[in-house]
Formats: C-alpha cells, structure tokens, sequence
C-alpha cells in the first residue's frame, strides 16, 4: 500500500533493508502537527496473508536518539519477524533549521527531547506537539499507508518509557499493551521532568499532572487497565535520580493496580540492556495484540 497515497501524505521511502524475512525502512513525510518534515522506521515483517492486518508495537525511544537508535541497537526485528509484529520507530522531537532548540544545544531539550508533550510555551507550543504527533497524527498515516490492526502495542525507554506510559494510561482505548525500559515515571519530581515541563507546559505544576504517570495511574488506574510490564537495571545511573520505575511501582501496590515491575542486578541505562529483555517484551505485547 505504501506509495498509492504518497501526494496527499508526503510520504517518501528512504531505504529498505530486507531483514529476517522481513523489511527494515525508513520513510520522510511532512507533519501538519508538527509543522516540519519528519521521518520514523518501521519493521515490517514477512507477510504470509496481504489481507490480514498486521499487529503494531509503537517505539518511543529516549532523549539524544531518532528513529534510528531503536532499529540499530535493540535487536528486535528477529522475534519480531517470528511473532509477525510490525515495529514503527517515530522520532524524538521536531527536526529541521527552523525548528527551536535549547540555547544551550543541552540534550535533556528541544531537538531530541520532545518529551511526548503538546507544549504550550513560547518558544516551543508552535512545533513541539509530539503527543499529539504519537496518539493522532503518525496513527492516522500508518493506518492510512499500510494494513495494522485497530489497536496497537506502544513502549519505550527512559523518556520514551515515559512516554509510552503517560499516552498508555491516558488513551487506554487506543492501545492493548505497554511496556516500558528505565522510563522517567514521575517527571514532575526529577530534575529531567521539571526542566522540559518548565519550559514546554510553565510553571503550574497542575498542567504537569496528564503527563505524570504516577498522576494517571492514580486518576486513571481506579477505573481502567491496561496490561503493562516495566524492567529497570539496577545499576543504571538514572535511577533514583530521574524518579525511574520505582515510583510507579509504589503507586500500583497502593491502588492494586496490575502490573509487572522487573529489577535486573549489572544492568545499566543503555540500549544493551534494552536488547537482553526486548524479546520478552515482544512476546508480552504479542499475547496481547494477537487476541483482537
Ligand atoms: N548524554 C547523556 C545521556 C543521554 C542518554 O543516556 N540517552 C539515552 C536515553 S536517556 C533518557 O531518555 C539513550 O537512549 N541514548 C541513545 C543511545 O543510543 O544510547 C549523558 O551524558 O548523561
């Protein structure tokens, strides 16, 4: 299908990689939500059946990285083409010459911190809309350009676990599973968090609360769920610093909210260990993906 809609989406293949039966692409197309040229990768695997819709797991990778960190580090296209999961990769933040960045070109914002928030802040609130971009705007193309079942799977790492989290908790229609890598679970209380949501959403911390995923599950998780699986290295240098996981965990043992936390001794905040457990978080996903 990729190609039939490519005037009115502006969708452009970049490169294609055939990969475990499978292919590995990168695609460029232009963001009316994010008013710029983006691009994401997608994994498709091999398909058995062209009518049957494929199941889809949502990236959302962290600060510093693309699209591209996830495709080149984790290793998941293997059980992902065994399982016969598309993997779509969306970028971090708006790119391009035009688009505001931190003064100080720091990592932790602007260009590839978006931190999967709809700024409402000068200089930011007219590009950075990447919650918007993640829940409505890439959906919409992906379901336009290629065949994927109505719900998909979405996780992340570290301020994409956050992400992946925060989107879950508040669209629990929309997604059937989450899993998260590190993810910077209470934002509002760690130096990271507060940076970005000072200068994306301002100083009252109430407007911080839809993008706290210890607030969601609180406001959500009494009346909702969905299934969720959260690892965390133990020795990952972020941990207590950037309010990882533990929090979260906490808030679910109080509300007996479902979930599975995982604590690995040695395991640090990079994509190698990412790539020890991505195989059970694709196995977790499938389960869920495949009952639709
Ligand atoms: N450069 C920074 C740390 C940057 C970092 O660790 N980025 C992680 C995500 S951290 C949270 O969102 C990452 O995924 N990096 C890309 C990669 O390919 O490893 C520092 O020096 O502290």
């Amino acid at each position: 299908m990729v190609g039939t809609a490519a005037e009115t989406t502006g969708l452009a293949e970049l490169s294609a990689n055939k990969c475990f039966g499978g292919w590995q692409k990168r695609y460029s197309h232009k963001s009316n939500v994010l008013k710029c040229d983006m691009q994401f990768s997608v994994f498709i695997p091999p398909i058995s059946d062209p009518n049957e819709k494929l199941p889809a797991l949502y990236w959302l990778s962290g600060l510093t990285c693309t699209d591209e960190n996830f495709s080149a580090k984790a290793g998941a296209q293997r059980v992902a083409a065994e399982l016969g999961i598309m993997l779509i990769m969306p970028d971090t933040s708006p790119r391009g010459d035009h688009i505001p960045d931190a003064a100080d070109a720091a990592y932790d914002l602007g260009l590839g911190a978006g931190f999967y928030v709809n700024a409402t802040q000068e200089p930011w609130h007219n590009h950075y809309q990447m919650y918007d971009y993640i829940v409505e705007e890439l959906p919409a193309l992906i379901k336009k350009e290629f065949r994927v079942k109505e719900k998909a799977a979405i996780a992340g790492h570290s301020m994409g676990g956050h992400g992946a989290l925060t989107i879950a908790l508040s669209n629990m229609k929309q997604y059937c599973s989450v899993s998260a890598f590190a993810p910077i679970v209470n934002p509002s209380d760690c130096q990271w968090g507060q940076k970005a949501f000072n200068n994306y959403l301002g100083e009252n911390q109430k407007d911080w609360e839809a993008y706290d995923s210890c607030m969601l599950m609180r406001q959500q998780g009494k009346f909702l769920h969905i299934p969720m699986l959260v690892d965390q290295g133990l020795d990952d240098n972020f941990f207590h610093t950037q309010k990882l996981t533990k929090p979260l965990e906490e808030v679910a043992l109080e509300l007996g909210y479902e979930a599975e936390f995982r604590y690995h001794a040695g395991y640090d905040h990079s994509y190698f260990f990412i790539a020890s457990f991505i195989e059970s978080h694709l196995r977790f996903h499938a389960e869920h993906l495949l009952k639709q």
